[in-house]
């Protein structure tokens, strides 16, 4: 069995290439980056280091990489013969990759009409559907509706915290020992794949990708943003100030209030889901740093369904008013700077130009007078 696997970084490695492994496939990695694609046909293999006190190693092997930006030729062709497709690369390389699939895809169906699943795992709603439109757009209309038969989407969330990572092995990975990958089973063209003890095949994804990021990212992000205005580094630093840790709670609860309210999660499974998420920010065998969390695309972290303002929103439709404490660490965010940052450098510059609540209702996509707005506002 073969599967092709873009982005060779911390996710990709770490998380996706492992279980793949773990379930008997060959990968190859797809990426950019030629140190690291390099290093793994030359090593063949890797280690993923599970962060908990036993720091048990599991060796990642039966592995390749492809630089497509050398050979983008060969990344067609091992498409054209892969079971599987998997991209964890950022939502905004989404596009960038849609192309090297469509040339794969293209060079499939001159040989085979066998079915074909690609999944996107990144922090976002609908990431392999926003893939699927734009591989479709790339298409000559005379394939389209051919691959689209053959090509499936399905929408998937993953959950594992990988920091950046520091150890002396280039390929090498700690990673913490919790991890959830739900997948939309609906969505499979073909078989469904046997990755046994990995994933999570679900019927419907929105209340498994609305709670992950609603919760641990939404956690994470107030983390990030307050530890930020206090002038910490490190996420670890932190979640230990209880003037952070109580706002991280309050918002959560909040974020809780609109799940179970719209997804009907038991209330006391919830709160144990919640103190969970919260203990792993907290794992005391994991670095993880301010930047990776906060940084890494604050404009997009603000947008109108991601972590902050789609809970912040949801709230509001529910409940008729703003909630606090999300609003307080939406407000953080809009403080976040970091000059070696190109999204944190533009956000300051939009700020400077057009004031909070201008930047905001660009940003969020939300009207000037909207509850959370308005909350926003005065806790800046
Ligand atoms: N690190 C984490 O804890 C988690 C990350 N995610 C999501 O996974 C995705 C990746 O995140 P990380 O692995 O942390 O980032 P990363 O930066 O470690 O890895 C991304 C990889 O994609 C590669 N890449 C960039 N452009 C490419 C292209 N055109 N073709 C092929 N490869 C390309 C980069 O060189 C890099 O190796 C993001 O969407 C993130 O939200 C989701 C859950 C957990
Ligand atoms: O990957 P993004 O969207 O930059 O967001 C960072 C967040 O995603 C994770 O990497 C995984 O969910 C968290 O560790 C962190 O909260």
């Amino acid at each position: 069995m073969l599967a092709v696997h873009f982005g060779a970084g911390n996710i990709g490695r770490g998380f996706i290439g492992a279980l793949l492994c773990d379930a008997g496939y060959h990968t190859t990695f797809i990426d950019v980056n030629k140190e690291i694609i390099d290093e793994i046909n030359e090593k063949k293999q890797y280690r993923v280091i599970l962060a908990d006190q036993n720091q048990e190693e599991i060796v990642v092997d039966n592995i390749s990489g492809i630089n497509s930006i050398e050979e983008p030729q060969q990344v067609a062709d091992t498409i054209a013969r892969a079971d599987i497709v998997t991209a964890a690369v950022g939502p905004t390389v989404l596009p960038i990759i849609a192309k090297n699939i469509a040339e794969g895809l293209l060079k499939r169906v001159e040989t085979t009409t066998k079915p074909i699943n690609i999944i996107a795992c990144e922090n976002m709603v609908g990431g392999s559907s926003l893939l699927r439109e734009k591989i479709l757009e790339l298409l000559p209309e005379e394939k389209r509706v051919l691959i689209d038969e053959i090509a499936g989407f399905p929408n998937s969330a993953v959950d594992r915290i990988v920091p950046n990572q520091t150890n002396e092995q280039l390929l090498t990975v700690a990673v913490e020992p919790y991890y959830e990958w739900a997948v939309e089973k609906p969505a499979f063209k073909g078989e469904v794949p046997k990755i046994n003890g990995g994933v999570t095949y679900v019927e419907d994804l929105k209340p498994y990708i609305e709670r992950k990021l609603y919760t641990v990212n939404a956690g994470h992000a107030a983390a990030a943003y307050l530890g930020n205005m206090y002038g910490y580094q490190k996420i670890e630093e932190a979640v230990q100030d209880d003037r952070v840790q109580t706002i991280i709670n309050r918002a959560l609860k909040e974020t809780g209030d609109v799940l179970i309210t719209l997804y009907h999660f038991d209330k006391t499974e919830h709160d144990h889901y919640r103190n969970k998420i919260i203990g792993r920010f907290t794992n005391p065998y994991l670095s993880d740093e301010v930047t990776r969390v906060g940084g890494r695309g604050p404009i997009r972290k603000l947008g109108a369904n991601d972590r902050l303002i789609g809970p912040a929103r949801q709230y509001v439709e529910q409940f008729q008013h703003a909630p606090e404490n999300l609003s307080k660490v939406i407000a953080a965010a809009l403080k976040y700077e970091n000059r070696e940052d190109p999204e944190a450098v533009t956000l300051q510059e939009m700020i400077k130009e057009k004031g909070y609540q201008r930047t905001l209702e660009e940003i969020t996509g939300l009207a000037a007078d909207h509850p959370v707005i308005t909350t926003v506002l005065k806790h800046l």
